[in-house]
């Protein structure tokens, strides 16, 4: 079933998933269909690709919030939240989208530990799968068109599990492919201004994401585009600079309204 959701955000607080060229106006891409529980699954386990196999267990794990620090009164809005959300997720995997650098590392693992759920960064489940330890030696060695073949069966395979937190990589939006997958779940996506985008990944230089490394001049300019387009499609939001947290606790208020606006619909 696909379904979306909308949310107006005042233009100073950040809001969540859409389209950096448009302002305020918030729009979350929601979609979710019922599935059964898988404990573990082979990833990238088709012969006929070109993508190598990966076992992965899905047992819980540690999120790992090395940077995401957050006040107790914070720690506090996240549990409540978390707890509101929880009855209505029904164990469906969330995923998250937006540009590199937007934080949908950084907010998934937030989110993964608040909601008792698993982090899984698809980037590093792609390097596992190819046996190749970063995704920029994956393009140098093989092809972008060869990582994106291993992205999607990964995104393939974790969309028959559940209790997921995937941060996804930028680029992951490019093969509709992955939104049927990515539909499974929840889909939110994170939408940050490219000017501190740019700022972020300055900061941590762009050595680990080879589409931007490549790319001489303002790094942004190649893919800005991809994000108008998915923003077309999916509707638009707003981000302003807000901390990981508070980002985290508004996702969570968003799948809240839009999972309990879908059970007032059904019932
Ligand atoms: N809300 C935020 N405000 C400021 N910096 C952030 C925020 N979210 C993430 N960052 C920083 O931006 C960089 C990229 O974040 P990351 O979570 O790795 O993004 P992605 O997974 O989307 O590529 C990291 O250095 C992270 O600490
Ligand atoms: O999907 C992509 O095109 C990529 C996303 C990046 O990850 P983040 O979105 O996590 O920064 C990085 O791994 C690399 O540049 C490739």
């Amino acid at each position: 079933m696909d379904a979306g959701v909308g949310l107006r955000a005042k233009p100073s607080v950040w809001a969540g998933l859409g389209n950096p060229h448009r302002s305020s106006t918030a729009r979350v891409p929601v979609s979710f269909a019922a599935e059964k529980p898988v404990r573990s699954l082979v990833l990238g386990s088709d012969c006929r690709s070109r993508c190598a196999k990966l076992k992965v267990s899905c047992s819980r794990k540690a999120a790992g919030i090395e940077k995401a620090y957050y006040s107790a009164d914070e720690a506090l809005v996240l549990k409540q939240k978390a707890e509101d959300v929880i009855p209505y997720l029904n164990d469906r995997c969330i995923y998250l989208v937006g540009m590199m650098g937007s934080g949908k590392t950084t907010v998934g693992k937030i989110l993964a530990e608040v909601l008792g759920y698993s982090f899984f960064d698809s980037d590093k489940l792609v390097e596992k799968a190819v046996g190749i330890s970063s995704v920029a030696e994956i393009f140098q060695l093989h092809s972008e068109a060869f990582f994106r073949d291993n992205e999607s069966e990964v995104l393939r395979d974790l969309s028959s599990m559940h209790r997921l937190v995937v941060a996804t990589g930028g680029g992951a939006v490019i093969r509709p492919i992955n939104w049927n997958y990515m539909k499974k779940g929840l889909t939110i996506w994170l939408d940050v201004p490219l000017d501190a985008l740019a700022r972020r990944i300055a900061a941590v230089g762009t050595a680990s994401r080879p589409l931007l490394h490549q790319e001489s001049g303002d790094p942004y300019a190649k893919v800005a585009h991809l994000v108008h387009d998915i923003a077309v499609k999916q509707g638009h939001n707003d981000v302003t600079i807000l901390t990981p947290s508070a980002i985290a606790i508004e996702a969570l208020l968003k799948m809240e309204s839009f999972l309990t606006e879908k059970a007032m619909v059904r019932n």
